[in-house]
């Protein structure tokens, strides 16, 4: 598939007006849907229940955040979505296809660089490409190290190189097999202020010229409110959904953003529901 098919697909942000993110996709791929989702672990002191009766829709091209107190369950429905586990009960599709484990359809990026150590930059991001027996993974490769701005680091060894710049490997490595679905798990938590904030810059970019489907697990307001199309709060004691915030930020959005109005309104929304989840946990027995 050509890295032009996705390109610039039919957003038009005529006087910067958001577009539906229907619109988005042009193939229509991407399109999660869970429902009744129920996660339990066993863990040494007793089941832990991570999820309960959470219903999950993100459309093709939809950029999604999910915000909530730490152990509210964030990086379980990501793991729910990308595979790696399964849940206890409840049904979970993606473009219709009941995900059954690790499927390549889906690009993930953690927080901690997971990069090959022993691969070169280039090496690491034909990976996928090879695995799944495309074409050209060097030439696919170097497409996608250009699109991070790292194509003169391509021969490097990636303990060589930034934060940063393992993160923009890692993003390339993970849109190189061109998958419908991006699943981030903090992947700036790591990096200063500055750096994040020219991350999320970046990634918009990128995600402007795929549109693939993102769900970005963050525990910073400001970065969900900045990158997405609707914020999901979740909730604690068990996990799922407390509110949505569908954001009409327009884009393209850049940092002075964060200093407008509207942007300010948000953030107070969105701390406050965050802040009701984050009392029932250190005072639970506040009625709160
Ligand atoms: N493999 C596991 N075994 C046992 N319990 C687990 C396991 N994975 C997660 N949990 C528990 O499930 C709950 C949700 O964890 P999860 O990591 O999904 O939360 P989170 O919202 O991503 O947290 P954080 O923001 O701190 O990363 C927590 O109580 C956690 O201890």
């Amino acid at each position: 598939m050509s890295i032009l098919a996705f390109r610039q697909p039919r957003e038009r942000a005529v006087g910067g007006s958001p577009v539906a993110a229907t619109e988005r996709r042009p193939d229509g791929q991407g399109r999660i849907e869970g429902r009744g989702l129920a996660m339990t672990f066993a863990a040494r002191s007793g089941p832990v229940t991570a999820l309960e009766s959470l219903d999950i829709d993100v459309r093709p091209g939809e950029f999604l955040a999910l915000l909530g107190p730490s152990g509210c369950g964030k990086s379980t429905l990501l793991n729910l979505i990308a595979g790696i586990i399964k849940p206890t009960s409840g049904t979970l599709t993606i473009d219709g296809a009941p995900v059954k484990g690790p499927n390549p359809g889906c690009g993930i990026v953690f927080q901690q660089h997971s990069l090959f150590p022993w691969m070169t930059v280039i090496e690491n991001v034909a990976f996928g490409p090879r695995m799944l027996g495309h074409g050209d993974p060097l030439s696919t490769a170097r497409t996608f190290l250009s699109l991070v701005g790292l194509d003169k680091h391509a021969r490097a060894w990636p303990a060589s190189l930034s934060g940063g710049m393992q993160q923009r490997v890692g993003i390339a490595r993970a849109l190189a097999t061109y998958p419908p679905v991006l699943l981030m798990d903090e992947p700036f938590g790591a990096l200063d202020a500055q750096t994040r904030s020219i991350m999320q810059e970046e990634l918009l970019k990128i995600w402007s010229q795929f549109h693939t489907t993102v769900v970005f697990v963050t525990h910073d307001i400001d970065e969900a409110i900045f990158l997405a199309d609707r914020v999901v709060v979740m909730k604690t004691q068990p996990g799922g959904i407390k509110r949505e915030v569908r954001i009409d930020l327009p884009r393209p959005r850049d940092a002075a953003l964060i200093k407008s109005e509207l942007f300010n309104h948000y953030r107070g929304e969105i701390f406050e529901l965050i802040r009701e989840e984050t009392l029932k946990v250190f005072r639970p027995d506040n009625g709160h």
